[in-house]
């Protein structure tokens, strides 16, 4: 038998299409044909058998990019079980759920998804919530309060009984176990406590939303008092800190509603990005991120872990800059008659374009690492590596002062601390990097322990609250003056559809990506019920890059 440890952590499987390769070609030839047929009979006819020769053309051209997206699919088998003996210590992850208005995004719905990701199976100290809030709303924050309450107890619920569907409306939804016999009283007994547990926090929550303020805006709520959506200070709240770093605790949960203000362009979605990445990377600072729309909830509660073995058992790091899941809607209509599922996208460009080099970026679903958001190329990123992981003492150029100043100090730890830490931002400020990223030294330092690949590190643990400070800073409307966030750094704005261009620049840079299809699938959404709510997004998806192409 193998030596466990010696066992990949995933397989890249090329899709056996060849039946659907012959029919592309059959196609492919019958195009030519009827082009070589206008060509040859052109002196026959007049200006429109021209036109048609080149509206043809142009079909058949786009025909062969069809196919070339189509040609190679493949599917990446992953094994999760393998992680714990190939990976001594699973590095952590931040993840963040965007919502904008309470109204067209209830809170409930909210809610579940940020419910679905604290319950994923992995250990609770490497994992941190971030929700943004670009609606300002004291609902959504009174929401996510009591849902951290109920999550308390659904959690342990869930790992105890590994439960399959841990967004909960969903798990209520399809399982009744009352009249079942194939459960244990015990398991019954837990069951209808969590329901009625949930059923109360729908209570509560459906209260609030009939309500004009959720609650009494006092203590913890005051900072909503006299607030306008589009015109309020940094709104940064700690709901829940896994203070003790517990290994099956709850995840830490945090509320941010960045800086907005009339004159200053906030940049949708893409803005609230960039805010979620540097208020996480001054509170915990991940080396992966992933982020999802707030009606999308993780179904597959081992998603992280399937994730982890492609970005880990990866043999070059530049095929794997980010992982990104399909977007699969529930309860959809029968045979979806308005395409939501977007099955050719997601079948088969998506694997095909796996196949070629990279999977798109589709804005949600999706693992980056953050050094990639940071805007290192493959080669830059292994430089840097190189060159900032030797200010952590292994082979540093200190200078002959410093290195006078280090015998000098040297039997006392908080001085060689404090030189450590000076040299490391002098080396940043030196290259620059302080204007990239902006003027604050907790974000400077956060970027340098990104780029030496965590071999310098600042002890963070479990003190969230005294980052606090830090991260509003991070989150004003004007720190991205003067500073490459959105251009260079982060995702990109200029688009309605910041996804895409997000997602080619990153691919421009030279980075591959992978598509990651586990079964069953890693995250669902609510699929939109009328042709109209299509359409909207199709029609930005088409032309929200060609509305900006020199981006
Ligand atoms: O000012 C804004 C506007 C939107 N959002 C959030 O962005 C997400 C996506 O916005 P939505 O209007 O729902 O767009 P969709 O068309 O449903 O989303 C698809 O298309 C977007 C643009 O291409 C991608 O960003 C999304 O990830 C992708 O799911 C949602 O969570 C919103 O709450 C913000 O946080 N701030
Ligand atoms: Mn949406």
């Amino acid at each position: 038998m193998a030596n466990p440890s010696s066992l990949p952590l995933h397989e890249r499987i090329t899709r056996k299409n060849t039946i659907q390769r012959a029919f592309d070609l059959i196609l492919l030839f019958l195009l030519f044909s009827l082009l070589v047929y206008r060509i040859a009979s052109l002196n026959n006819h007049g200006f429109t058998w021209l036109l048609a020769f080149m509206c043809e053309s142009w079909f058949t051209f786009l025909w062969l990019l069809t196919i070339s997206t189509k040609w190679n699919q493949v599917e990446y088998k992953t094994y999760p079980d393998r992680l714990s003996q190939r990976v001594p210590e699973l590095p952590p992850v931040d993840m963040f759920v965007t919502t904008a208005d309470p109204m067209l995004e209830p809170p409930i719905i909210t809610v579940n998804t940020v419910i679905s990701l604290l319950a994923v199976d992995y250990p609770a100290n490497k994992l941190a919530c971030y929700v943004s809030d670009d609606g300002g709303s004291p609902l959504t924050f009174f929401s996510l309060v009591e849902a951290s309450k109920f999550a308390k107890l659904w959690v342990p619920f869930c790992k105890k009984y590994n439960i399959p569907t841990r967004a909960p409306f969903r798990y209520f939804s399809s399982e009744s176990v009352s009249s079942s016999k194939n459960y244990s009283s015990e398991f019954k007994q837990e069951w209808k406590r969590m329901k009625e547990e949930y059923d109360e926090l729908c209570r509560k929550i459906e209260e609030a939303v009939q309500k004009s303020k959720p609650c009494d805006l006092t203590g913890d709520f005051a900072v909503f008092s006299n607030i306008e959506r589009k015109n309020h200070p940094s709104i940064i709240k700690v709901i829940w800190e896994n203070k003790e770093g517990l290994f099956n605790g709850l995840p830490h949960l945090v509320y941010i509603s960045r800086e907005k203000r009339p004159k200053h362009p906030h940049h949708y979605k893409a803005g609230a990005m960039n805010a979620l990445t540097r208020i996480s990377g001054v509170m915990t600072n991940a080396p992966f991120m992933l982020n999802v729309d707030c009606d999308m909830f993780a179904n597959n509660p081992q998603i992280v872990f399937h994730s982890m073995c492609l970005f880990l058992g990866i043999e070059n790091e530049r095929d794997c800059a980010f992982v990104q899941s399909p977007q699969i809607f529930y309860d959809g209509l029968k045979d979806d008659p308005f395409g939501n599922q977007y099955f050719v996208l997601q079948e088969t460009m998506s694997r095909g374009m796996a196949g070629i080099q990279a999977a798109m970026y589709q804005g949600t679903n999706c693992f980056h690492r953050r050094k990639v958001i940071y805007g290192l190329s493959p080669d830059e990123s292994e430089a840097k590596m190189r060159n900032l992981s030797s200010i952590n003492g292994t082979g540093i150029n200190y200078n002959f002062v410093t290195c006078f100043l280090l015998i000098l100090f040297s039997c006392c730890d908080l001085c060689l601390h404090v030189l450590h830490y000076f040299c490391l931002l002098g080396k940043f400020i030196e290259k620059g990097l302080d204007k990239n990223f902006g003027n604050s030294m907790d974000f400077t330092k956060s970027t340098a322990e990104t780029f030496s690949g965590w071999k310098v590190k600042t002890d963070r643990s479990n003190n969230l609250s005294s980052f606090l400070e830090a991260a509003r800073q991070v989150a004003a409307c004007e720190y991205e003056y003067s500073t490459s966030w959105g251009t260079k750094v982060g995702w990109i704005y200029g688009s309605t559809t910041e996804d895409i261009l997000t997602g080619m620049k990153i691919h421009a840079r030279g980075w591959g990506s992978v598509f990651c299809t586990p079964d069953p699938p890693a995250f669902q959404g609510c699929a939109p019920s009328s042709g109209l709510t299509t359409m909207n997004p199709n029609e930005e998806m088409v032309h929200g890059p060609s509305r900006n192409p020199f981006q």
